[in-house]
């Protein structure tokens, strides 16, 4: 099949299935990104203990969002949640940057993990809102994004408080993800 039939063939008429990561620090505002998508507004959190799921729907692609809590202690518990995942949102707190290092070795040993290989990956430079935050390509290059070798990946600024900056990566994703399937890559739906 030509490469233009197969963009034709996987077409928008039907919605897409994907399953999404997200992960990040504690306090990184994972929670708050999740429900200001889901339910469209910033709700009071607290540190999450254990994971929520939700599903979202944006360009006609049905996203199911696993945000698991992102504590010192909660941290060895992630790879539990990264089987047959298609992407991968990695939030950061962008005026952290005390441990923005710590964010990295994270990123790191979760983007080089065997089950995220072929993972597209969203970083979200949070709370651009703050005074002082780093710039979504600084976030990028400190937590070494732009060296991972044959990643499809991209740093987006957000405020998940006002949800400046989800949709703009929710629909990267999906547009990645969609010609990712239409080129025949290891991206499942
Ligand atoms: N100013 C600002 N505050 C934010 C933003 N996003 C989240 N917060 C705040 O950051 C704090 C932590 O947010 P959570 O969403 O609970 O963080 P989390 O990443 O889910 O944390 P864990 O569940 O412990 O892993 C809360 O007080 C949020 O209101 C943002 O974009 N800007
Ligand atoms: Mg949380």
């Amino acid at each position: 099949m030509g490469q233009s039939l197969m963009k034709l063939f996987f077409d928008d008429s039907c919605q897409k299935e994907v399953k999404v990561v997200m992960l990040g620090l504690d306090a990184a505002g994972k929670t708050t990104a999740l429900y200001r998508l889901h339910v469209g507004e910033a709700l009071s959190t607290v540190p999450t203990i254990g994971f929520n799921v939700e599903k979202v729907e944006y360009k006609n692609v049905a996203f199911t969002v696993w945000d698991v809590g992102g504590q010192d202690k909660l941290r060895p518990l992630w790879r539990q949640y990264l089987s047959n995942s298609d992407a991968l949102i990695y939030v950061v707190d962008s005026v952290d940057r005390d441990r923005i290092g710590v964010a990295r070795e994270e990123f790191q040993a979760i983007v080089k993990d065997p089950l995220m290989l072929s993972s597209v990956v969203l970083v979200l430079a949070n709370k651009q809102d703050m005074k002082g935050a780093m710039s979504p390509s600084e976030v990028g290059q400190r937590l070494g994004l732009y060296d991972l070798k044959n990643r499809t990946s991209r740093a987006v600024g957000a405020c998940a408080l006002t949800g400046e900056g989800l949709h703009e990566g929710l629909g990267w994703l999906a547009a990645t993800l969609k010609d990712a399937r239409a080129w025949g890559t290891s991206v499942r739906f």
